[in-house]
């Protein structure tokens, strides 16, 4: 047999119908569902009089349009909001999903919840009308976004219609320095790859630094393969896997665990496999990062200054141009002089308990800058309740911050956390595109513990400088 690749062997192992021009019929193990992209999906059902064929399979949580404000418990003010979470409750009580409503400790984004509710698991095939679903390929599981019509497909047949994409290898070797993050190391990974550079590829993530990275650190760098152009992000299971996995509510028990384990011990790439794109980052080449402008890819170490448009080449120079203009930078100008008036911790990328714990160690004993807004948004309800038992949500409150229930908040400006016109924010979420905070805002992306000096000096900063 010919050796493969981690992506070849769960690609395989789901394949229930392969066509002559290549296109496949997937085995979907898990799909994941919100309630921005399901409602036109569950009345296609409704209208066709089909039912949600596996069920048991098939989970649901709203998290884009939840306020994130205590008095959400009466209800969602915002009509189109309060109606796609009502159609989702209904949805989820009418077909029989396992569902996860708004007051419900457990609720919180959907690529949290399906990780921490033991939903996912190594060498499944996950899918979400989401394209931050491949988050969960930091279990080795094959997880990838899709859209409203595939999410009505899924839900009736519990296969999907997909081609293979190619194999692609990023490797991070050795050790990262102090203050580099996982947050880091998959922004760096965009600067050097560009947006467009997994553009058909599904991306395995390996090497030292990746290995010795937890499972919140592993999800902070598959969540944005999707920022790099790649359909997934892979990350092969080891102990750290098994052991977070185990005991989880959803995992598998008792024999059934053994069973597993025999198939995901196998889940690795084999000696010799091939790749058909390789890219090899120095773990300790890499610094604690911020982006400066408009596009994931627009990334800079926190010592840098503000490009010029003239260092770049073709379309990118006009691209910059624009970018600096609406970030409202000056070329030349020192990234760490760069002011802020908000900050957001949050998001799927960067809110669980890791990510909470590394900016509260930052934080601990120390004032945000005075008329800074900042907020804490844990990634869900059980986030939440674990910071608070450890004594985190303290921190962040007698530091300045908000201290929020689970959702998307400001994220993306779905729900009422959002930024004003010209407001600039330091946010660990995974997107900076032009109004994507709210109209107008400016979003800097980095790791919690950067948002974290951020809202101290009240200026982008290097966190090594608060260490
Ligand atoms: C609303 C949803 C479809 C969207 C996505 O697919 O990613 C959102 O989660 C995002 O992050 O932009
Ligand atoms: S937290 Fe942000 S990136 Fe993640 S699913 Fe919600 S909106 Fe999308």
């Amino acid at each position: 047999m010919s050796p493969k690749t981690l992506y070849d062997k769960i690609w395989d192992a789901h394949v229930a119908h392969e066509a002559d021009d290549g296109t496949c019929l997937l085995y979907i193990d898990r799909h994941l569902v919100h309630e921005v992209t399901s409602p036109q999906a569950f009345e296609g059902l409704r209208m066709a009089g089909r039912k949600v064929r596996a069920p048991e399979k098939t989970i649901a949580v709203p998290d884009h349009n939840v306020p994130t404000t205590p008095d959400r418990v009466n209800g969602i003010e915002n009509p189109e909001s309060r109606i796609q979470v009502e159609a989702l409750d209904k949805n989820a009580r009418d077909f029989g999903i396992h569902y996860y409503p708004v007051n419900d400790v457990r609720q919180g984004i959907v690529h949290i919840v399906g990780p921490e509710q033991g939903w996912t698991l190594p060498g499944m095939t996950v899918v979400c009308g989401d394209s931050h679903t491949a988050t969960h390929g930091a279990f080795g599981a094959l997880a990838h976004g899709i859209g409203t019509s595939e999410v009505e497909h899924v839900l009736a047949t519990q296969t999907l219609i997909q081609k293979k994409s190619k194999n692609m290898k990023v490797e991070i070797t050795g050790k990262l320095q102090p203050g580099v993050t996982a947050k880091d190391i998959t922004l760096a990974v965009i600067g050097e790859t560009g947006t467009a550079g997994g553009t058909g590829y599904v991306i395995e993530y390996c090497g030292e630094a990746i290995r010795n990275l937890s499972m919140e650190g592993r999800m902070t760098v598959c969540n944005m393969a999707i920022e790099g152009g790649a359909r997934a992000g892979l990350i092969a299971p080891d102990e750290t896997t098994f052991e977070y996995v185990k005991g989880r509510p959803h995992a598998p028990k008792g024999a059934q665990w053994e069973a597993a384990m025999n198939w995901w011990k196998t889940l690795y790439t084999d000696e010799g496999a091939h790749f058909d794109k390789v890219v090899t980052i120095r773990g300790e080449d890499i610094a604690p990062v911020v982006t400066w402008g408009t596009s994931p890819e627009d990334v800079l170490p926190i010592t840098a200054t503000v490009p010029h448009p003239e260092d770049f080449e073709g379309g990118k120079v006009e691209a910059a141009r624009r970018s600096i203009e609406y970030m409202g930078l000056k070329a030349g100008q020192k990234l760490s002089d760069v002011e802020i008036d908000t900050v957001f911790i949050g998001s799927c990328t960067n809110g669980r308990i890791e990510d909470l714990r590394a900016a509260a160690e930052i934080l601990k004993g120390k004032k945000i800058k005075d008329g800074m807004r900042a907020m804490v948004v844990p990634g869900s309800g059980l986030v939440r309740a674990q910071a608070e038992e450890e004594g985190l949500a303290d921190i962040f409150k007698e530091a300045g911050f908000e201290w929020r229930l689970a959702g998307c908040s400001m994220c993306l400006a779905m729900n009422p956390d959002q930024l004003q016109p010209g407001e600039r924010c330091a946010a660990t979420s995974n997107r900076n595109f032009e109004g994507r905070q709210g109209r107008g805002g400016r979003t800097h992306l980095l790791s919690p513990a950067m948002a974290a000096a951020a809202a101290i000096t009240g200026r982008l900063t290097d966190v090594r400088e608060l260490m």
